[in-house]
């Protein structure tokens, strides 16, 4: 029953997955990008310090937290879909770790967003510089295994 129409809706999951992708993904690579530069150019304290602070509230809140979850239950969708996945193969496995990696690296980034609200940011911009690469890689490790499906 629910298989059904599982297979009936399953080009339509799949847009709405990757839809959903790329609006997460554009948050994950945008916000530690802001932090960067909250690091390295505002003053603590001041008037662009607070905008920051708005930025980064409302991307994370209004854009990242929605595309998440959206991500998240399309995925899910898809894996009860019918001759999907087959969990002998490697692909779902590489992808799975992939999705656990980024979906801590959203928490991650969401820790230390209030770290910079409440004024205890500890770290170095380069800190930041090197997590924003850490999506760039999962991504591409994502997009050969669903792709290549090996
Ligand atoms: C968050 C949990 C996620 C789950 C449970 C999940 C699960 C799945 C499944 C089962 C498929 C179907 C594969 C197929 O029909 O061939 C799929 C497709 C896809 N996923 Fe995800 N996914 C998740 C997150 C992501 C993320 C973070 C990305 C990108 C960075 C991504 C990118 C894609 C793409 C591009 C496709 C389409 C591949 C194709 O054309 O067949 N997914 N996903």
């Amino acid at each position: 029953m629910i298989q059904d129409f599982l297979s009936s809706f399953y080009p339509w999951t799949k847009s709405l997955h990757v839809i959903s992708v790329i609006a997460w993904m554009a948050g994950l690579f945008y916000l530690p990008r802001l932090y960067v530069y909250h690091v390295e150019q505002v003053e603590q304290g001041g008037k662009t310090d607070e905008m920051f602070q708005v930025m980064e509230r409302r991307l994370l809140r209004a854009i990242m937290n929605p595309a998440m979850i959206a991500t998240w239950v399309f995925g899910l969708m898809l894996v009860f879909t019918p001759g999907v996945v087959y969990w002998g193969d490697v692909w779902p496995w590489t992808k799975a770790a992939s999705v656990l990696a980024m979906t801590w690296f959203h928490h991650w980034l969401g820790y230390r967003r209030k770290d910079f609200e409440k004024g205890t940011n500890t770290r170095a911009g380069r800190t930041y510089r090197m997590m924003n690469e850490l999506p760039t890689l999962l991504m591409i490790v994502i997009v050969i295994s669903v792709i290549v499906r090996f």
